[in-house]
C-alpha cells in the first residue's frame, strides 16, 4: 500500500519539485494526498501536478492542512522558519510523522519542533541530499586532523537570489561537522561574514560566508587553510531533485517510527 503524502509549500520551488518526484516515481510507493501553500499563491485550487508541471494528481492545491493532514501517513514541509514552527503544535496533535526541511528556524523555533517529536517522529535536516550529509562526515574528519595543527576553518556557501536565511542551513551542518571534529563549540565560534576591523582572526572562529545570485541551487565549500596549503571540501547541487529525492526517501523511512527528532544520517544508515 502506498504512503500518503502531504506536501506544505507545494507551490514554491521545493514543493513542485517534491510533486514531481512523486508522480514521476522517483521514489516509489508514495501517493501525493495533499498539497498545501499560503492563500496569495496563484495555484491554490489548481490541479497539484499539472501546477508543478507534470501529470495530473487528483488532488488541488490549497491552503487547508488541517483537512488534509490528519488522514496522511506523513507530511513534508519545506515552507519558511514561521510557517514551519507555528505547525508544530498542530502536528504532533494530529500524530502525523514529518519531515522537515525547511532552513532558518531561530532557537525558540527549533524548541517547537523538540517539543513535537515528543509525540511524534520528524526528520529535520538543513540538507536532504546524500552528497552533503557524507560531506559532513568527512570535514568532521579533516577537522579533527587539521585544526590542532593550526589549520582555520571557514564555511563558503553560495546560493540563488531569492533565499530568505542565511547562512544557510547547509552551511550550519558542515559548520558543526567542523566544530565537532576540532572540538569547538559552534556557538561561540560561529563568525558571520567580516566587516570593519575585525583585527587577526582567532584559531577558535569558524567564517560563514555567504554568496546570494542568479539561480545557484547550492554550492557550498569548507576551506582549511594552514601555512603553505589549504584543503577544500565542496558540493555542488546542481538540481533541487537530489533535496526532493532524499526528502521523499526521509518520509518512507520515518513512517511508523517512534517519536523523536531524527536527521538524515539516521535516514541514509551514515
Ligand atoms: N533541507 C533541504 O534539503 C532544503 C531546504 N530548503 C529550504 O526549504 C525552504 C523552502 O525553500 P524553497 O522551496 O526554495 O522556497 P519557496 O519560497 O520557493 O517556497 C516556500 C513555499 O512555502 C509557502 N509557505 C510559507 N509559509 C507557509 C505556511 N505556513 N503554510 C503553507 N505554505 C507556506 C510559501 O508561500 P509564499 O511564497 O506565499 O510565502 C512558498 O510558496 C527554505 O527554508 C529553504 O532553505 C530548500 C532546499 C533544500
Ligand atoms: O534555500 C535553498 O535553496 C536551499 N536551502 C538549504 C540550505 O539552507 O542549506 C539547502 C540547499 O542548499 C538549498
Amino acid at each position: 500500500m502506498s504512503i500518503k503524502v502531504v506536501i506544505q509549500g507545494a507551490a514554491g520551488r521545493m514543493g513542485k519539485t517534491l510533486i514531481r518526484c512523486i508522480q514521476e516515481q522517483k521514489v516509489t510507493g508514495l501517493k501525493l494526498v495533499g498539497a498545501i501553500d499560503l492563500w496569495d499563491v496563484p495555484d491554490i485550487g489548481t490541479d497539484a501536478g499539472i501546477a508543478a508541471g507534470t501529470k495530473e494528481a487528483g488532488v488541488k492545491m490549497s491552503t487547508d492542512l488541517a483537512a488534509a493532514a490528519p488522514d496522511a501517513d506523513v507530511i513534508i514541509d519545506f515552507t519558511s522558519h514561521f510557517g514551519t514552527s507555528g505547525n508544530a503544535e498542530r502536528v504532533a496533535e494530529w500524530g502525523t510523522a514529518w519531515v522537515i526541511g525547511t532552513t532558518g528556524l531561530s532557537d525558540e523555533e527549533l524548541a517547537e519542533i523538540h517539543k513535537a517529536s515528543e509525540k511524534v517522529p520528524v526528520v529535520m535536516a538543513g540538507n536532504m541530499s546524500l552528497g552533503i550529509n557524507l560531506l559532513c562526515n568527512l570535514v568532521k574528519e579533516a577537522a579533527k586532523a587539521l585544526h590542532a595543527k593550526g589549520y582555520d576553518i571557514e564555511v563558503i556557501e553560495r546560493h540563488h537570489n531569492q533565499k530568505a536565511d542565511s547562512p544557510s542551513g547547509t552551511a550550519l551542518m558542515l559548520g558543526q561537522a567542523a566544530a565537532d571534529g576540532a572540538g569547538l563549540d559552534l556557538k561561540k565560534s560561529q563568525m558571520d561574514g567580516r566587516t570593519g576591523h575585525p583585527g587577526a582572526r582567532t584559531k577558535e572562529e569558524i567564517g560563514f560566508h555567504a554568496v546570494r545570485g542568479g539561480d545557484i541551487v547550492g554550492d557550498h565549500t569548507v576551506l582549511m587553510a594552514g601555512t603553505g596549503e589549504m584543503i577544500e571540501l565542496s558540493h555542488r547541487a546542481t538540481s533541487r531533485e537530489t533535496f526532493a529525492i532524499g526528502a521523499l526517501n526521509a518520509g518512507k523511512w520515518v513512517v511508523g517510527q517512534k517519536p523523536g527528532l531524527y536527521n538524515m544520517k539516521n535516514v541514509l544508515g551514515l
